[in-house]
């Protein structure tokens, strides 16, 4: 969430261009420009080519090891290669200089780039809302600078993952360098990151931010300024970067670029004289936008001969290399061989390899300060934990005069789910799944769960709803897991009456109604600061369903004569339980949603689990607010009678709030006629039949032994 992301030690910059004054904004700290200590370095000798030929190696290991498994050679070669294959294969399809080998490509863009001194570098982001056209847009400035080959195959280059292009969503926030030749016929280096629009990723964009000095504000034409434009622009405005506004999707029947840049003067205080009108979609006016970014955007500041400074942007696992880090360089520079210190860790490496992402990996000789590239070490970093994002590195020996760079905050998860195998047998394998892809996200937290219905499982940690989802899409599409998850839900905060505080993610740690401590406890909620941006005939609908969801309104504004902007405090549940389907729902999907942390708030909240047979359904049970018991105890119950078969015995389904019972439902059982084959005069005997009958049924009642199907859970839990 913003709140928890968002830098507050970071300096605002006196100076913005376009736009010069703006209030509400969050006190901030100068980004590190350069230090004024130096450093002896040991001497360096010059990389040789081994580092280019890592591409060379990889494949002759996969040969290796084909010979050595043969089962590996019906695996296709993305299979046997998980990074490097794919990126090959898109490499080769894609990049204007594809048809060189990378090596050659490497030396050429090696040659192009030490050309360039620091003064013509320009590293910046796009700040937009969701689908207003930042991929579209990174695809068209690649081609533009002849990065990629214009083509039907280049669709949203920088979108990499399968759940990114299937949704048309960015989840990662991805970076490439382009250099482009000017006007001036001079060449700029300039380096582009594509970020994700959805709030539940704003983790990634501050990130980001952190490696620009400026942005484009695109917004779409037709739509205008939206929710995430406006907590988007708020970000980038307080890490100081200098904003270019662009207006996207001019070619659409229904873009309004006068409304649009009224808004952006209006909603941001802008100056639009300056403003660019593109289509990403058939590139009019694509032209332009560069050599605004380069009047525009600030050159990044530091000092190649200093000692380094190199800031942790991302990082990602690879099979071959080990952690690989997305590094932006403050000051000094670094290649293959160099000795670096982890300000966080107190470890040591040798740098294994340099290079930048042209959209794909590409191995340079050297980094210098400004640039943003991947590295990776030889021997290569094991563990993805000791890629703490933020961290700051330098050459070994400069440590104690060396200043590490202000990190970011961990973004904390904020919606919680258990997961479980569909089929015990699959745990095994599903752990692997789960733990690989972990690797690759790091806002997401795992624990081990384990449910009596269920079996063994997990509980996971994430961002928000959509996160969650994408996360279960991959687990699915990558891995082929087959899992059934429970309802997401929000952590509760609970403080002792000793005055000790924990947090629960897991209702099963939340303690029983019996339990004396719970009644002189005091629990806590999340909340949040939700913006919604709406068309004013829908205000009242929406300001009944923010009510509904407890929600405490803050400030209704006009930002256009037919645009409203909505805040309210809201409770972080409401946004687990749809409350942005819910306003899209009521304003024919033109309403928008934003939210930050807004923190605790003391609540009254209850455990609300499901009965069956008087036996708690622990996978089901969820901590909620008194005021939903009711409801959602209805809802339970009569679903989960919907998915259970009859028995031989009465099944009895209740939702227990506490200690009392909120709604129950009854399935009768299949009575099995006991008399069939008996003659009817034998009335001791039909007797002692049927106390028998009568006997059995209560002995399974008592042990509550009823069989429920997993099917009947999997049902149940899905939507
Ligand atoms: N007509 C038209 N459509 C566009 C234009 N630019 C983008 N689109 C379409 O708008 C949709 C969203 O574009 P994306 O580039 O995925 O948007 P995004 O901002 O990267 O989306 P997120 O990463 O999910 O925030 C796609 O269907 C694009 O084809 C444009 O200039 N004109």
């Amino acid at each position: 969430m913003r709140g928890a992301l968002c830098r507050p030690d970071v300096q605002m910059r006196p100076c913005l261009r376009p736009c010069a004054r703006l209030p509400r904004l969050p006190p901030s700290r100068r980004l590190p420009s350069s230090i004024t200590t130096s450093c002896q370095q040991p001497p360096r000798t010059l990389p040789g080519r081994a580092g280019f030929s890592s591409l060379a190696s990889l494949k002759s290991r996969q040969n290796d090891r084909a010979r050595r498994f043969p089962a590996l050679r019906s695996l296709s070669s993305s299979q046997l290669l998980p990074t490097t294959a794919p990126v090959l294969a898109r490499y080769n399809s894609t990049t204007a200089t594809s048809q060189m080998p990378l090596e050659r490509k490497a030396i050429e863009i090696e040659k192009r780039i030490a050309a360039i001194p620091l003064e013509r570098y320009r590293n910046f982001c796009i700040v937009a809302h969701i689908d207003h056209g930042k991929s579209t847009l990174s695809d068209r400035l690649l081609e533009h600078t002849g990065t990629i080959t214009a083509g039907d195959g280049n669709k949203q280059v920088l979108d990499k993952l399968d759940v990114e292009r299937e949704r048309g969503i960015t989840v990662k926030a991805q970076t490439c360098t382009m250099i482009y030749k000017h006007r001036d016929g001079l060449d700029y280096l300039l380096h582009l990151v594509d970020t994700p629009g959805h709030v539940d990723f704003r983790a990634e964009v501050t990130r980001s931010y952190s490696s620009c000095s400026g942005a484009l504000l695109l917004v779409d034409a037709s739509q205008g300024v939206q929710a995430q434009t406006v907590a988007n622009f708020y970000l980038a405005f307080a890490q100081g970067l200098s904003l270019v506004p662009v207006v996207n999707k001019i070619d659409m029947a229904s873009a309004d670029v006068p409304r649009v840049l009224e808004q952006l003067e209006t909603v941001f205080e802008l100056d639009t004289s300056t403003a660019v009108k593109v289509s990403a979609k058939t590139g009019q006016g694509v032209g332009e936008i560069l050599p605004a970014v380069i009047s525009n955007v600030p050159a990044p500041v530091g000092d190649a001969k200093k000692p380094l400074r190199m800031l942790l942007v991302d990082s990602w696992y690879d099979t071959f290399k080990g952690v690989v880090l997305l590094v932006r360089l403050f000051d000094g520079t670094l290649k293959q061989g160099d000795k670096v210190y982890s300000f966080a860790t107190g470890n040591e490496y040798i740098v294994g390899e340099v290079g930048i992402q042209y959209p794909d990996a590409v191995p340079q000789k050297v980094l210098r300060a400004g640039q943003v590239g991947y590295v990776f070490f030889n021997p290569g970093m094991k563990r993805i934990q000791d890629a703490k994002l933020g961290d700051t590195f330098t050459n070994v020996g400069c440590e104690d005069i060396v200043e590490p760079l202000p990190g970011f905050e961990e973004p904390k998860p904020m919606v919680f789910v258990a997961a479980f195998p569909t089929n015990q047998d699959d745990y095994g394998r599903l752990a692997d799944s789960i733990a690989h892809l972990v690797l690759n996200d790091r806002s997401v937290t795992l624990q081990k769960d384990y449910s009596e219905a269920l079996g063994a499982g997990w509980r996971l940690g994430f961002l928000g709803s959509l996160h969650c989802s994408v996360f279960q899409d991959r687990l699915r599409q990558e891995h082929g897991a087959s899992i059934i998850i429970t309802e997401p839900a929000v952590p509760t905060k609970i403080i002792w009456s000793t005055g000790e505080e924990l947090i629960v993610t897991n209702p099963a740690e939340f303690p029983d109604p019996d339990d004396h401590r719970i009644r002189s406890a005091t629990l806590y909620e999340p909340f949040v600061n939700a913006t919604v941006t709406l068309p004013e005939e829908y205000v009242g609908r929406c300001i009944e369903i923010c009510e509904n969801a407890r929600g405490v309104q803050k400030s209704l504004e006009f930002f256009t004569a037919t645009q409203v902007i909505l805040k309210y405090e809201l409770p972080a549940a409401s946004l687990v339980d749809d409350l942005f389907g819910k306003l899209k729902g009521a304003t024919k999907g033109y309403a928008t949603l934003d939210y930050e942390d807004a923190g605790w708030r003391q609540a009254q909240l209850v455990k609300l689990n499901l009965l069956v047979n008087k036996k708690a359904v622990d996978a089901v049970a969820r901590i909620v607010h008194v005021s939903q018991v009711e409801r959602l105890g209805r809802q339970w119950v009569t679903k989960f009678k919907e998915h259970v078969d009859r028995q031989m015995f009465e099944v009895i389904i209740q939702a227990a709030a506490g200690r009392r019972i909120v709604a129950r439902e009854t399935i009768k059982p299949f009575r099995k006629d006991v008399l069939a084959k008996l003659h009817a005069s034998d009335i001791t005997r039909r007797r002692k039949l049927l106390e028998k009958q009568k006997a059995g049924r209560k002995r399974l009642r008592a042990v509550g032994n009823v069989i429920i199907d997993q099917s009947a859970f999997q049902k149940f839990l899905s939507k």
